[in-house]
């Protein structure tokens, strides 16, 4: 039953406001793709158009090889989970879940029996009887998958569905979805503005900013070769520090605008007097002897969280270091780091694009 989704070409105006740009995006069968980017980047109006709640201005949208343009949101056969749920309140669990079976004319009798295979996969089987107001935050969004696996659609739809969750029960749900995902074989499009959710779920994410795909790939892809200054400030976290600099003469290192630095090997030749916008990663930066460190910088701040320890610097730009486990580093003192050569990451000045 599950499908793939294209989208070619796709923009979408609300009046004069462009909120789609030119958007190609193939999102295989099967597959698990997240669709991030920061607030009103049009990921919801990506999402509302593939299940037909917007249409598109123009460009072309299909699922299962099929056009889609012009098709109501109830013939695309496609499911929406959203982070209110929108369960009905008045209804057990049992009921919530058949609910759109009997509306298709199902027997009683056969949407119960599905409701209940349903509800075994995802953990409800104990729980059919009691209405929404007796369940916790998690128990009410399995109800929301669980109605939206009951219609078996080409495609789950999910719009932000774990906002409303405490930080615990959001990555135990990542992986209930995830995992639902796989068991079901499902094609599951994803929206987040959280991109370590994206990063974690996904096998291909999709960063957008201002109605256009800025980059897409798997997350790894995006965070060893982000493609614009964007994506590297987007994905990972900490995010990326970014420090002006010049190429130096010998065009094989980077010169910080930073007092007491370095210049910084890079792997690949540049051309040399050339302005740049270096990325380091603060996982990247490593605290070296003072004698032999390429920036010397001072400490403003130390965080901890046990396991992991933030170390920030005073100056401008501030650039912040993470080191796993504990650091006796206080404000006030000098750090000593280095970052190799391959983790040198480049932007151009006025297209911020990688280089
Ligand atoms: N019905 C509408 N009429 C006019 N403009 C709209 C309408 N719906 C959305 N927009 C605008 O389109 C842009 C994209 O909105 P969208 O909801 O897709 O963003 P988003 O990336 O999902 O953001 P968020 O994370 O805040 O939900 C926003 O600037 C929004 O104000």
């Amino acid at each position: 039953m599950t499908a793939q989704i294209e989208l070619s070409n796709v923009d979408k105006h609300y009046g004069a406001f462009h909120a789609l740009k030119n958007i190609n995006l193939t999102i295989d069968k099967g597959s698990f793709v997240a669709l991030v980017g920061p607030s009103g980047c049009g990921k919801s109006t990506l999402l509302r158009s593939i299940a037909g709640l917007e249409t598109i201005s123009s460009g072309t949208l299909s699922i299962a090889g099929q056009t889609m343009n012009n098709v109501p949101p109830r013939k695309r056969d496609v499911a929406m989970v959203f982070q209110s749920y929108a369960l009905y309140p008045h209804m057990s669990v049992e009921k919530n879940l058949s609910y759109s079976l009997r509306l298709k004319g199902t027997p009683r009798a056969e949407a119960r029996a599905r409701a209940e295979e349903v509800a075994a996969t995802t953990g409800l089987s104990d729980l059919l009887h009691r209405y929404p107001r007796q369940l916790s935050g998690g128990q009410r969004q399995r109800v929301a998958m669980g109605r939206a696996i009951i219609r078996n659609p080409k495609a789950f739809l999910f719009d932000e569905p774990l906002s409303n969750l405490d930080a615990a029960l959001r990555v135990q749900m990542r992986k209930e979805i995830r995992g639902l995902h796989d068991r079901l074989g499902a094609t599951s499009v994803y929206v987040t503005h959280d991109q370590i959710e994206a990063m974690t779920m996904a096998d291909h994410v999709v960063v957008m900013r201002a109605g256009v795909i800025e980059q897409q790939g798997s997350p790894l892809e995006l965070y060893d070769t982000p493609a614009t200054r964007f994506v590297a400030g987007f994905i990972g976290s900490p995010a990326m520090n970014f420090v002006p600099g010049t190429i130096a003469a010998d065009g094989r290192s980077v010169q910080l605008d930073l007092p007491d630095t370095q210049p910084l090997p890079m792997s690949r030749p540049q051309q040399a007097g050339r302005r740049v916008t270096v990325g380091l990663r603060p996982e990247h930066l490593e605290i070296v002897d003072p004698a032999r460190a390429q920036l010397n910088l001072p400490v403003a701040a130390v965080e901890s969280t046990g396991s992991l320890t933030y170390l920030s610097t005073a100056g401008e730009p501030e650039v912040t270091v993470v080191l796993t486990g504990r650091s006796n580093m206080r404000s006030g003192d000098r750090v000593g780091l280095s970052i190799a050569p391959d983790k040198v990451h480049l932007f151009d000045v006025e297209t911020e694009r990688a280089i």
